[in-house]
């Protein structure tokens, strides 16, 4: 299992994305995190410009969309391209056909659950899934504090992601640096959304694989 290091734009220089991005050109893939102050109580940016982001990297866009009525609007964002388009089960009215549709589109399809959300409800449903996001801190807001109390679902789904002899990545977000990255990666996580942790150092390149080094050291 390799593991995959993510950085997540949320805690890039919002006026300066171009750069930015040129800053993680290590990374595996580009997070990419659409706020629409209803889902969450934050606004950041909508489908014109993760269009544009994704004609100025080469990388892949892992798009985080945590915005209500997912079900109307993340097919437009599987139709720009992006790599993989993931909503929040909160919010979706028919998770598995909406899932269906972005597979269709041509996107890797991703399930969302915040903190609060019981994981039991999906596990049977792994097959229509390519990733499964557990965030580890609430929605909204980068450098918060990693909530370890969110690790049990990892194991449940690696478990089931095992049993049934998947190829779904699991990921997580929220408060991933050096130290939480190893208790994620021994729950089962091999995706690793990291905002604060790679754009706030100083070498983003060093803190990308020093974190792909520690999670593979410590992968389930
Ligand atoms: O989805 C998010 C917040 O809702 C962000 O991707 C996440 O919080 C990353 O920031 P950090 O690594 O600083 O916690």
């Amino acid at each position: 299992m390799t593991a995959r290091i993510n950085p997540s734009i949320l805690s890039a220089d919002f006026a300066n994305f171009q750069s930015e991005l040129a800053r993680v050109s290590d990374a595996d893939l580009i997070h990419v995190d659409v706020m629409d102050n209803h889902f969450v109580p934050n606004l950041t940016f909508g489908l014109p410009m993760v269009a544009r982001l994704q004609e100025v990297t080469p990388k892949p866009l892992d798009v985080h969309l945590m915005i209500d009525d997912p079900d109307r609007w993340a097919p437009g964002y599987a139709e720009t391209g992006a790599f993989s388009v993931t909503f929040h089960a909160e919010a979706a009215r028919d998770a598995v056909a909406l899932a269906r549709r972005l597979r269709e589109i041509g996107s890797r399809a991703g399930i969302a659950l915040k903190p609060g959300t019981a994981v039991e409800p999906f596990l049977e449903l792994l097959p229509e899934f390519d990733q499964v996001l557990v965030m580890t801190v609430e929605p909204g807001f980068g450098g918060q504090s990693f909530m370890p109390e969110t690790m049990p679902k990892l194991h449940a789904l690696r478990d089931s992601v095992s049993r049934l002899g998947l190829d779904v990545w699991l990921q997580v977000d929220g408060g991933i640096n050096a130290t939480t990255i190893q208790i994620a990666a021994e729950a089962g996580a091999d995706t690793f959304v990291a905002g604060s942790s790679v754009f706030g150092a100083q070498s983003p390149s060093l803190a990308i694989s020093t974190l792909r080094e520690l999670a593979g050291a410590h992968r389930h």
